[in-house]
């Protein structure tokens, strides 16, 4: 995905909030969104969601499934978590009911599927948004803060979910103000200030450390390092070069 020259700005009159921002986002790769409070980073991923429209520049090349979790989960809503992840599947075309109780299961909250989306707990509501945004597995899957409102056990499984969708070829774009960044290593860095964003350096003094796994299972053990920051430096097949 490719974000040219793009502009946004709350308002005709308001000042502008992204400025000028050059972004590549290729599949399989994984960014995360670094910056002060009110630096422009929620902003970012909405306008790379697609929620918000921007004034000037282009995007292209967005993936036609984009899962979105946004920062508070609204939860203001008359339905039990089931029937509302149920609506949601539907909306996709799914049935969702078998995917529905895997999530819930690996998130912990199936004792909590048929309460009110009202009466969760934030961390909760948070998991509820997860799932929604995973129920069809995303071609770009985009987190505001996914460390800020979930319990203890669920950070823990960001890493892990956010190596699947990249093992699916998906890519993914994260915001963290919280410093949570060393959960994804070596994830490229965006830091947003001002509304201008600028791509980290990779880090210095690198090593190159080779690995051999089965060939069947290369494909996914690539993903999984990528997702997880890591440069493939390259590929080859051990018996070619005996
Ligand atoms: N809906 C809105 N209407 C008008 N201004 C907004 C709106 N949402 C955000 N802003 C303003 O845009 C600027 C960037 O906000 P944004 O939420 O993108 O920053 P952020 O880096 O995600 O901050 P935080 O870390 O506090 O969530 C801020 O000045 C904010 O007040």
């Amino acid at each position: 995905m490719l974000l040219q020259d793009v502009w946004f700005r709350y308002g005709r009159k308001a000042p502008w909030t992204l400025r000028g921002v050059d972004l590549h986002l290729p599949p399989g790769e994984v960014a995360v969104v670094e910056g002060p409070n009110g630096a422009g980073k929620s902003t970012l991923l909405q306008v790379v969601a697609g929620i918000l429209r921007p004034d000037c520049g282009t995007i292209s090349d967005r993936p036609a499934v984009v899962g979105w979790v946004p920062e508070r989960f609204p939860a203001d809503q008359p339905f039990t978590a089931r029937t509302h992840l149920r609506h949601m599947a539907a909306i996709r075309g799914l049935d969702g009911t078998a995917d529905i109780e895997r999530w819930a299961r690996r998130l912990h909250f199936a004792n909590f599927l048929d309460v009110r989306l009202s009466r969760l707990s934030k961390g909760s509501a948070q998991k509820v948004g997860l799932v929604q945004a995973l129920l069809t597995p995303p071609g770009l899957l985009v987190l505001d803060e996914p460390w800020e409102g979930l319990d203890a056990q669920t950070r823990e499984q960001v890493p892990g979910i956010v190596a699947e969708v990249v093992e699916r070829g998906g890519s993914v774009l994260v915001s963290d103000h919280l410093g949570e960044v060393a959960r994804l290593p070596h994830a490229r860095r965006w830091h947003v200030r001002d509304g201008e964003v600028a791509e980290g350096e990779r880090p210095a003094g690198r090593q190159v450390i080779e690995v051999a796994v089965a060939s069947a299972d290369a494909p996914a053990a690539v993903a999984r390092l990528r997702a997880e920051g890591f440069d493939i430096v390259g590929v080859r097949d051990e018996a070619a070069t005996r």
